[in-house]
């Protein structure tokens, strides 16, 4: 029997139901993380990966949505190290907090509405397919930071990645990259997007309609360890088929090389050299093999 916690209690997840006429199933008024756990058989621990980042975020994207989270960063941290040891977790998992309008009710005002706060778990691997994936630049454009706070992970906004992801889907491939209402690369469905050229990395600057990605800023503070130049700027649709290597970053994605888009092959049609040098230092950050990165791990046991 699995528990999840929501609003201060260990329950099961059987009894973690929700009425059908709950607001944010209706509406998407919701907003969530997804964080990752990371088992490391050397030392027989759990950690979690930069869980405190990822709690200020959920604050954040409560505070600009108008949903009130009745718990602290440190209450949420505490609350999922509680659950990951409830559920004995001994191997990589994926956790889902989530605060959600749970009042039924079909009205739109969510000011005074009750909201509730749970954590999930599930065990987890690889989210894409490591070896490398091949993504398409789809129709649907990333919704404007002008028309929706992209900076908050609200539940609703995920009807623009779906849509996205089914179109290329459709035609074949394994993920979408979404281009801004400007016409530059803002993101893939669940990712932020990297690309290098001649040796320097590139990604797409926060304020692009783009999520902030943890793994991203991660990833760009690694690179720079490795002695890369990460450069932070608008990228066309050209400079992604030009680029000589691609790669996604995300929770779930972590390091995913991208080897072909819109069918054309990228680079050498192989994962990137640096792209695999990126990646290989990540999993050994995220084990808690790097010490200069302790501090953003959360043991468990
Ligand atoms: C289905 C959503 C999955 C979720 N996507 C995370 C995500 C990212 C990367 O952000 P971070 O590095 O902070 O995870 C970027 N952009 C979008 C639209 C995302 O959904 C994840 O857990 O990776």
């Amino acid at each position: 029997m699995r528990y999840v916690w929501i609003n201060g209690k260990l329950v099961s997840e059987n009894e973690a139901t929700v009425p059908i006429l709950t607001h944010a199933l209706h509406y998407g008024t919701s907003v969530f993380e997804g964080i990752r756990a990371y088992w490391n058989p050397e030392n027989n621990n759990l950690f979690i990966f930069r869980a405190k980042e990822h709690y200020i975020r959920f604050h954040n994207s409560a505070k600009i949505m108008g949903i009130k989270v009745n718990y602290s960063i440190d209450e949420l941290v505490d609350a999922t190290v509680e659950l990951l040891r409830a559920n004995e977790v001994h191997e990589d998992v994926y956790i889902r907090p989530i605060a959600f309008v749970s009042a039924s009710t079909v009205n739109l005002d969510i000011r005074n509405l009750d909201v509730s706060t749970a954590i999930i778990t599930v065990p987890f691997g690889h989210y894409l397919e490591p070896k490398g994936i091949r993504a398409k630049v789809v129709s649907w454009l990333r919704v404007h930071n002008s028309m929706f706070p992209m900076k908050a992970k609200v539940g609703g906004i995920y009807v623009n990645s779906v849509i996205a992801l089914m179109d290329a889907k459709a035609s074949g491939f394994d993920e979408a990259i979404l281009l801004n209402r400007d016409g530059y690369v803002a993101e893939g469905s669940g990712e932020n997007v990297f690309i290098v050229k001649d040796g320097v990395l590139y990604t797409p600057p926060t304020y692009d309609s783009i999520l902030e990605g943890i793994t991203r800023d991660s990833v760009i503070n690694i690179a720079r360890d490795l002695g890369f130049t990460v450069i932070e700027k608008r990228i066309t649709r050209e400079e992604l088929y030009t680029a000589d290597e691609v790669f996604f970053t995300g929770t779930a994605a972590e390091v995913t090389p991208v080897i072909n888009i819109d069918g054309k092959i990228i680079g050498n049609g192989e994962p990137g050299s640096i792209t695999l040098k990126v990646r290989s230092y990540y999993m050994d950050v995220v084990h808690g093999r790097v010490s200069k990165y302790k501090n953003w791990l959360t043991p468990i046991y």
